[in-house]
């Protein structure tokens, strides 16, 4: 489309004599923390694919989600997260079936199949031992943290089915960018989805689109839909999930999964590769939208001396005075973390303090640098806390003719004015 319009508009010059257009692409930089595991510092999307029951088609999706993404160019990861049923050694073949050992580092190194890197336990070398939760959710994380996935565009986690411990533990380990529902049409599988979502949602993790497997099969020149029709439709309403997807009830599917080859790979052109392509450009829209979300959703407004905050997935916004956030740290630097006693005090922090950067970390705070040399982190939850600004005015726009650099440019003196006015509401 870029491409096309590019084109088009530059051809319409009348003194152009040829176009010739070359696209390009700038891999996204990871929008991840400093505390996140080394091995996933160049990740810059991780999309979990959930289901809350067990022989749902969730592997089935996870990995053509993750080879349909590799066709488009994307440089995708699997990591098989269900220990007790590995499904990746039997839907992938690659050449090598044991996961190796980099012997200076002491990370994993993923095995690969056609470009795309796979972790999983059944490459581990060892029958699935008999393991309890907690067991199991440190088996897991390590496993996920200390691969060296090096340099990916997607991260796709085939997560253990269910919304337990071993679920939540991992959603918290690693900083997910957004989640993939797989379900089936039954009503019954709605109540699941459900529990599904809300677990994603309590850890602000935003779920993308729900796929609904094995809806119908085609025959007759018709389609039939043997388990009913609505309750994804139910799902992408009652939850406000933008995209909706149906994969049909397909033998193909079936043994391309068991012959280890994925079908997005067998057959490229198919219906069930279609499908699979829109999910993929659905993933790739949906998780830039939430980076360029997430990355302004709390920015210093320079000209009124505030902190915007807009939270992400929703539409609110607010305005906060720096030194208000500042001082509301409630870190081991500001606070006693046995005694609870208030170590920062309200004198220490200027009135006037300017934060000197804002980054996002996950989908869940911030994290803010200081003059003085200090790193707050501060989850949208207590920004949305704190004592907001109101009546701030909004800086009056510069007219196109003026040079907004000059001193007296209307810019600061509406900053001025902003300040003056926090001034006087704060001493209210
Ligand atoms: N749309 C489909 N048409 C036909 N067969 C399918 C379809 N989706 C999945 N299957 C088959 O159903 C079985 C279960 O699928 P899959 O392993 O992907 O489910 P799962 O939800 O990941 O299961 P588990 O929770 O046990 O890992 C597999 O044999 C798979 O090939």
């Amino acid at each position: 489309m870029f491409e096309q319009q590019a084109k088009e508009k530059v051809s319409a010059i009348p003194w152009v004599k040829g176009v010739d257009v070359k696209m390009t692409a700038q891999p996204a930089k990871p929008l991840i923390a400093d505390d996140v595991p080394a091995g996933l510092k160049k990740v810059s999307n991780i999309v979990a694919v959930s289901s809350c029951k067990g022989g749902v088609g969730k592997s089935t999706v996870a990995v053509n989600l993750a080879y349909s993404l590799a066709q488009m160019g994307a440089r995708v990861g699997i990591f098989d997260a269900d220990i007790y049923g590995p499904s990746l050694p039997t839907m992938v073949s690659p050449d090598v079936r044991v996961l190796q050992m980099n012997p200076e580092t002491r990370a994993i190194i993923p095995t690969e199949y056609l470009g795309v890197k796979l972790v999983s336990f059944g490459y581990a070398g060892q029958g699935s031992a008999i393991m309890r939760g907690p067991m199991v959710s440190g088996v897991i994380n390590q496993f996920l943290t200390t691969t060296d996935w090096g340099e990916l565009d997607y991260l796709v986690i085939d997560m253990p089915p269910g919304t337990g411990d071993i679920q939540l533990t991992l959603c918290q380990v690693v900083p997910l960018t957004a989640a993939v529902i797989v379900t089936t049409p039954q009503k019954l599988a709605f109540i699941d989805v459900a529990k599904g979502v809300r677990m994603f949602s309590k850890l602000k993790v935003p779920c993308i689109a729900v796929v609904e497997n094995m809806c119908f099969f085609e025959g007759d020149d018709k389609r039939y839909y043997p388990f009913g029709q609505g309750s994804g439709a139910q799902v992408v309403q009652q939850f406000g999930i933008p995209n909706l997807f149906e994969l049909p009830i397909r033998p193909e599917l079936s043994a391309a999964g068991d012959t280890g080859n994925p079908e997005v790979v067998v057959d490229p052109q198919g219906q069930v590769a279609d499908i699979f392509s829109n999910i993929g450009v659905c993933v790739v829209q949906q998780c830039a939208k939430l980076r360029q979300q997430v990355s302004t959703a709390v920015m210093y407004d320079r000209a009124i001396n505030a902190i915007r905050v807009k939270v992400p997935g929703t539409t609110e916004e607010f305005l906060l005075h720096p030194a208000t956030v500042r001082r509301n740290d409630r870190s081991a630097k500001s606070i006693d973390e046995w005694s609870g006693e208030q170590k920062l005090r309200y004198t220490d922090i200027a009135e006037n303090i300017e934060p000197e950067s804002i980054r996002p970390m996950g989908n869940y705070a911030v994290a803010i640098n200081w003059p003085d040399g200090f790193s707050q982190i501060a989850p949208y939850d207590q920004l949305a806390s704190l004592e907001r600004l109101v009546d701030v005015p909004e800086p009056v726009p510069v007219p196109e003719n003026i040079v907004a650099s000059t001193d007296s440019s209307p810019i600061k003196d509406a900053g001025a004015a902003a300040i003056l006015s926090h001034a006087r509401r704060l001493q209210t």
